[in-house]
């Protein structure tokens, strides 16, 4: 039998990103609810960590009884954050995993005490569903049994994988922010279909099936995605119209720009451009 996660985990900061990861963890059994403690600045929130049955504290310095502590509160809060668990904070005991969007790994060490265990990964929201694109950088104080928690905890979710840290702000264009760019397509895509006569649920349970079907095929297979849309293609057909009318309108350029902004924004936030 697979040994059970054995640290604890504590999350600063308990807003959407710490929910999915959490739900995650616990959906997948990699730990128990009492194993979990979360602190946040807002009541409602911890109120709903106490109604899955996970551990709350009444301030930052309590999640210090934890091993293994997740930094899930927005970038221009990171500061104050790790302020408010510094003096408490044991190198030899505490390993720091950050997911703030665009916080280099140096400025995190810079908050903590000298020689301090910091992983650096950018999650996305499917965490919840056990289907994450996980990318991380370790800080040159994590071990490898440091960077072996991090795979155990993300992979457990999703796909894991390590990166250079100069990567990282890319990773959030892509797959951090990711889902939200799939969302609008799946909801453009159910549009369509409404606009050319489908009801509202039916055209949208064709288009959220037709992406998790398409990325299957991306997944699972060898074939290159362009491949794979010249099958769907039949000449003359109504794909190649479709497909066309795409390029018109700059569907993969418009794409591209997009990533590029997040990343941009990502660097930006972390005060390297
Ligand atoms: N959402 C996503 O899809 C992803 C987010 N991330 C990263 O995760 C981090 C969290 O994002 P997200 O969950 O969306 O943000 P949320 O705003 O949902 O969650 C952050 C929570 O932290 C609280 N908070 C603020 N200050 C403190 C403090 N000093 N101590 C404890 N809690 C505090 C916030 O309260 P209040 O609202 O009052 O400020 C809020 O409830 C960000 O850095 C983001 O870049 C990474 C990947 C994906
Ligand atoms: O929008 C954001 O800044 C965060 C980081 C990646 C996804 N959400």
């Amino acid at each position: 039998m697979e040994q059970r996660f054995p640290f604890k985990l504590g999350f600063l900061g308990g807003g959407v990103m710490a929910e999915a990861i959490v739900r995650g963890i616990i959906e997948k059994k990699l730990v128990d609810r009492s194993a979990v403690t979360v602190y946040d600045v807002v009541e409602s929130r911890l109120e709903l960590f106490q109604k899955m049955g996970v551990g709350t504290c009444k301030n930052s310095f309590e999640l210090l009884d934890s091993d293994v502590i997740v930094l899930a509160v927005k970038p221009d809060v990171v500061p104050e954050a790790l302020r408010s668990v510094k003096d408490g904070w044991k190198p030899e005991k505490h390993l720091l995993v950050s997911i703030c969007a665009g916080v280099g790994i140096g400025t995190l060490e810079s908050h903590l005490v000298s020689k301090s265990k910091v992983i650096r990964v950018m999650p996305n929201t499917p965490c919840l569903v056990g289907e994450a694109a996980v990318a991380f950088s370790c800080g040159s104080f994590a071990t490898a049994d440091d960077q072996r928690i991090v795979e155990k905890i993300f992979s457990s979710v999703g796909l894991a994988q390590c990166v250079p840290e100069k990567l990282l702000d890319a990773v959030t264009g892509v797959s951090g922010s990711g889902p939200a760019y799939v969302y609008m397509f799946i909801e453009a895509l159910a549009d369509g279909g409404v606009l050319n006569g489908l009801p509202r649920d039916v055209s949208l349970s064709l288009a959220t099936q037709t992406v998790l079907g398409a990325a299957k095929m991306v997944a699972s297979g060898n074939e290159h995605p362009a491949k794979l849309r010249n099958a769907v293609e039949s000449p003359g057909g109504t794909t190649i119209h479709g497909t066309s009318t795409l390029e018109k309108h700059h569907f993969r350029n418009a794409v591209i720009q997009a990533v590029t902004a997040a990343t941009n924004r990502a660097k930006e936030l972390g005060g390297s451009k």
